[in-house]
């Protein structure tokens, strides 16, 4: 299922968060479809807009255009009464009556090693991370108890690497400060909350401020450029029914940017990064320009649909775009790094790509991390030691790596375009009054969303070695199933006891 088959689908509004399609905003409409919308009777154009400017066979893209005729408004320059400042101390910012907020989503990372075993629990506790069958739901913590435990060591030797803990905090803050000032230059005073799906401070704390600061309207954006099932959807998820069991949120405003690899700031600051480092090799025009991004178990594409991989190749596509109006005009790949566990995942995989392009000649690599934007334990370890090593051992002679967007000027200033872009399209879950609802555009849902990527929710094959030994599709059977249950009772028993048959057989795997 690909990004326009999601746009066509036209539903009536469900009582859920609001997702404005980022095509929408990001590309705005072009002269072709502009007269189809215009004889247009569909009670929610903005989602035909955005079907159509995804297919436009112009390759129409951005014009400034698209929500002139739909002002913002709550915006009135000059009615700044307050503006914000760090998450925890400072007074909303209001316009008019309006106190707004953003609420940054990010994965969060262990800050200490002691951090690194209760915050892989919480990653292989997400059931978008691994989805066990209904029937074995039970089992997710005592599963991810064990996984956590026996991958903890591998992880800490990763985070001793690069200082201890992860980065990832320090800079997702910096990030929100940063947009925090440019939507106050830009006339839009917002306060910005951090909240991580994994680790502090956690998704449930920011909502809990901006309760506090009694924003009454929220733009989401998850800090990941392309939607995942397993990152953007799992946060969405989880603050859904966040939403949905609190009285105050169900009735705040709030809109959903769900993902926008494709806006122009964002794709202009990669290929500027790009640019800048291709400086740094003697003879830039024969460098590979090697896209690296974290990988998915291939399941979550080819069975639950997740649109992950099409917005990567759609988004390496536009960067590539971009250089070559630049008259950069390298040859390049992508490939996906950072898999775990054996199941098969996106394909092909950063470290069988280096020594492919090391045995095909290539003499100069410049990495590009292309799926998150922050430096985190993947740029700083696997990349900057781990592929650097084998790119060298695999006779590529100059290696060169992209840094991360990070508080990047002209991203930072985009990621606040975007929430100023979005701020039309907020409405409230608990709209009772039918007109009201309906002036909401567009009516989306981050059920609607999941649902049309991964409809039926099967459970997937989860990206760790226990599945192997038995949760295969062919598996499906009570027989299999009863067979597996057993298993993990006894590996549960094994972690919690530190005692059993597998200890002693040596069976036990001592990493992950
Ligand atoms: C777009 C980015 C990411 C996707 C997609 C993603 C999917 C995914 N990840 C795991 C398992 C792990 N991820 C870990 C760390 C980690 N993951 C991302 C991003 C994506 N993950 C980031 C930015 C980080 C690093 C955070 C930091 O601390 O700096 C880890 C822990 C590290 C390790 O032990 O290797 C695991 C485990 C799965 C299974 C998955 C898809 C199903
Ligand atoms: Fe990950």
């Amino acid at each position: 299922m690909n990004q326009s088959s999601m746009n066509i689908r036209i539903q009536a509004p469900s009582p859920s968060l609001l997702l404005p399609r980022a095509k929408v905003y990001s590309q705005g409409i072009c002269p072709c479809i502009r007269a189809q919308l215009e004889t247009c009777s569909n009670p929610n154009p903005n989602l035909l807009k955005a079907s159509i400017v995804s297919r436009c066979p112009l390759g129409w893209s951005k014009t400034s255009s698209v929500f002139a005729e739909q002002p913002i408004k709550h915006s009135t320059p000059g009615a700044v009464v307050a503006t914000s400042g760090s998450q925890e101390t400072s007074t909303p910012a209001v316009i008019g009556n309006e106190k707004i907020g953003v609420l940054l989503l990010n994965l969060g990372g262990p800050e200490t090693l002691d951090d690194v075993q209760p915050f892989l629990f919480n990653l292989f506790a997400d059931p978008d991370i691994i989805r066990l069958p209904r029937l074995f739901r039970f089992l997710q913590k005592p599963l991810a108890q064990f996984i956590s435990v026996a991958r903890s060591s591998k992880s800490k030797e990763g985070y001793a690497s690069i200082g201890g803990g992860s980065p990832l905090r320090r800079i997702t803050d910096a990030q929100a400060e940063e947009l925090r000032k440019a939507l106050c230059d830009k006339n839009v005073p917002a306060k910005v909350y951090v909240g991580m799906r994994y680790w502090h401070p956690f998704t449930e704390e920011a909502i809990e401020q901006i309760k506090r600061d009694e924003i009454s309207k929220l733009v989401v954006l998850p800090l990941y450029p392309q939607f995942s099932i397993s990152t953007s959807g799992s946060s969405l998820r989880l603050l859904e029914s966040i939403f949905r069991e609190d009285e105050y949120l169900v009735n705040m405003q709030h809109t959903v940017i769900p993902s926008w690899y494709q806006r122009e700031g964002y794709i202009k600051a990669m290929a500027d990064l790009i640019q800048k480092e291709l400086e740094n090799f003697d003879c830039s025009e024969e460098v590979m320009i090697f896209f690296s991004a974290h990988g998915v178990p291939l399941a979550y594409v080819e069975e639950a649909g997740d649109p992950y991989k099409a917005e990567m190749d759609e988004c390496v596509d536009l960067i590539m775009e971009e250089l070559e109006k630049r008259r950069v005009n390298n040859a390049y790949t992508l490939a996906y790094q950072s898999r775990v566990g054996p199941v098969e995942w996106l394909k092909p995989y950063t470290d069988d790509t280096i020594i492919e392009l090391g045995q095909k000649g290539v003499k100069s690599l410049l990495a590009v991390p292309i799926s998150f934007v922050s430096e985190h334990i993947e740029t700083l370890e696997e990349m900057d030691v781990e592929y650097k090593e084998l790119a060298l051992k695999s006779g590529i002679e100059k290696w060169g790596r992209v840094p991360a967007l990070g508080c990047e000027p002209t991203f930072i200033s985009d990621l606040a375009d975007a929430v100023i872009e979005s701020l039309p399209y907020v409405g409230a879950m608990a709209v009772s009054n039918l007109e009201a609802r309906q002036s909401l555009v567009p009516l989306g849902s981050v059920e609607e969303l999941l649902a049309t990527y991964d409809s039926q929710r099967r459970e997937l094959p989860p990206p760790v070695v226990v599945w192997e030994w038995g949760w295969t599709k062919s598996a499906e059977t009570w027989n299999g199933r009863a067979a597996m249950l057993a298993v993990l009772v006894l590996l549960v028993l094994e972690v919690t006891t530190g005692e059993g048959f597998l200890h002693q057989w040596g069976i036990l795997p001592l990493s992950w």
